[in-house]
């Protein structure tokens, strides 16, 4: 696709685009017709560092959550230390026996894969709005001019106070009341996360040593952000990342990939493939509750790459407390020295919505932007690919 060639003009944010001139280099991440392409555009390609390959896997202990939901303490004890130890290493772990009912895990990537499925139009009649998480996405390219992630997404939050249905409700809004079986199974997937991350608050309390249920009434009013993520098979995966590296800037990550593999986290030194296992779900750390464990614990370091032969889908359910709480380690976390001020939530969230992409360094980044909150130096969470 030259520079020049007119496209139909499908960009998710027309009015950003200044004339018929701008329109018609406008990209559009429309599988249908990128697929078509001889060559990746350039905004697609990737710095050489970020592209790294991997053969290798990160072969981690499955924490079985069984005995743990059974009230056994000799079981949650020993989850709490397969926890402890991947969490003070790299930020990342798999559970099995997790409660959620497989069948709706199942409904969840069957309704993910048919609003996908849908034309670029209707899509994007559902696209994000500048400075909202919520929404479809092809490619952030309403966003971002360069290293444009392959994929596509569709994000919407979740809150489970019990007044409403707050899901249900946006699906029927951006994508009318045909989509209200699919909000149905969305809302429900939510309810079945939000129950399962709030067990694991506890299970990270106990292995921090934190009174058992700070955490979990720390996040009980909180409000979530579940991510349907979608890779299209590309020609040049070499090139391209499905989700560059990153740290989530959210507390806890819940995420169920199919069986096509492409995950990876930065452990070791190296970048590690994650084998996918249709029975587990992968949790992963965030920038959040790193702060909140005074920096014990590691944000995991993680990127998706993408298949030449297949598509490829991963639901993420993104832990987030109350807007407006103050982020604080507790007792007995809260001793000097502090790595992270206080913050809240909803100043993070709106700095990588409105200023930043969050990548590697995005608290370092936030702390160093609201000048008044730095008043302890961050340290380093843990060295970087490229470092
Ligand atoms: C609060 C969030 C921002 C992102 C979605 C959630 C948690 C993960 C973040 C993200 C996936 C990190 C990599 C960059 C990003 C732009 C992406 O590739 O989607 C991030 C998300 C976002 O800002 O939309
Ligand atoms: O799709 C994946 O496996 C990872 C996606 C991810 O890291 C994210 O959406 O934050
Ligand atoms: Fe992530």
């Amino acid at each position: 696709m030259d520079s020049n060639s007119p496209t139909l003009l499908l960009c998710s944010s027309p009015y950003q685009l200044k004339d018929e001139r701008e329109k018609k280099k406008a990209l559009v991440f429309d599988t249908s017709l990128l697929l078509k392409q001889p060559s990746l555009p350039t905004q697609f390609i990737w710095p050489h560092g970020d592209l790294v390959t991997t053969q290798e896997e990160l072969n981690e202990p499955l924490v079985d959550l069984e005995g743990f939901f059974r009230g056994d303490m000799a079981a949650t004890t020993t989850a709490a230390e397969f926890i402890r130890a991947a969490c003070l290493s790299h930020g990342f772990f798999q559970v099995t026996n997790h409660g959620i009912d497989l069948g709706l895990v199942r409904a969840a990537h069957d309704h993910m894969d048919a609003f996908f499925k849908l034309p670029i139009t209707k899509k994007l009649s559902a696209r994000r709005k500048p400075g909202s998480v919520c929404g479809y996405s092809g490619a952030h390219a309403d966003r971002y001019s360069s290293k444009l992630p392959w994929k596509e997404t569709f994000s919407f939050g979740y809150h489970g106070d019990g007044h409403g249905h707050v899901v249900v409700d946006y699906f029927k809004s951006v994508l009318g009341g045909d989509f209200e079986e699919t909000g149905w199974v969305y809302e429900k997937y939510c309810e079945a996360m939000k129950r399962l991350s709030l067990a694991v608050m506890e299970l990270l309390a106990i292995s921090l040593g934190v009174e058992r249920s700070h955490y979990r009434k720390f996040f009980e009013d909180g409000s979530s952000i579940m991510r349907c993520n979608y890779y299209p098979p590309c020609h040049e995966p070499g090139l391209t990342l499905g989700t560059g590296p990153h740290c989530d800037p959210t507390s806890l990550t819940i995420l169920h990939q199919d069986e096509v593999g492409g995950l990876q986290v930065f452990a070791n030194n190296k970048w590690q493939g994650i084998r996918p296992l249709p029975n587990a779900l992968v949790i992963n750390i965030g920038d959040t509750f790193m702060a909140l464990s005074n920096g014990r614990y590691k944000s995991c370091l993680h990127r998706a790459v993408v298949s030449r032969e297949r598509a490829r889908r991963s639901l993420a359910y993104f832990v987030c407390p109350k807007e407006d709480k103050v982020v604080r380690p507790p007792p007995p976390l809260d001793v000097a020295p502090r790595n992270y001020p206080d913050f809240t939530w909803s100043d993070l969230l709106r700095f990588t919505q409105t200023h930043y992409r969050a990548d590697v360094t995005t608290l370092q980044t936030f702390f160093r932007s609201h000048l008044s909150l730095s008043t302890t130096s961050p340290s380093p969470h843990h060295p970087t690919p490229n470092n």
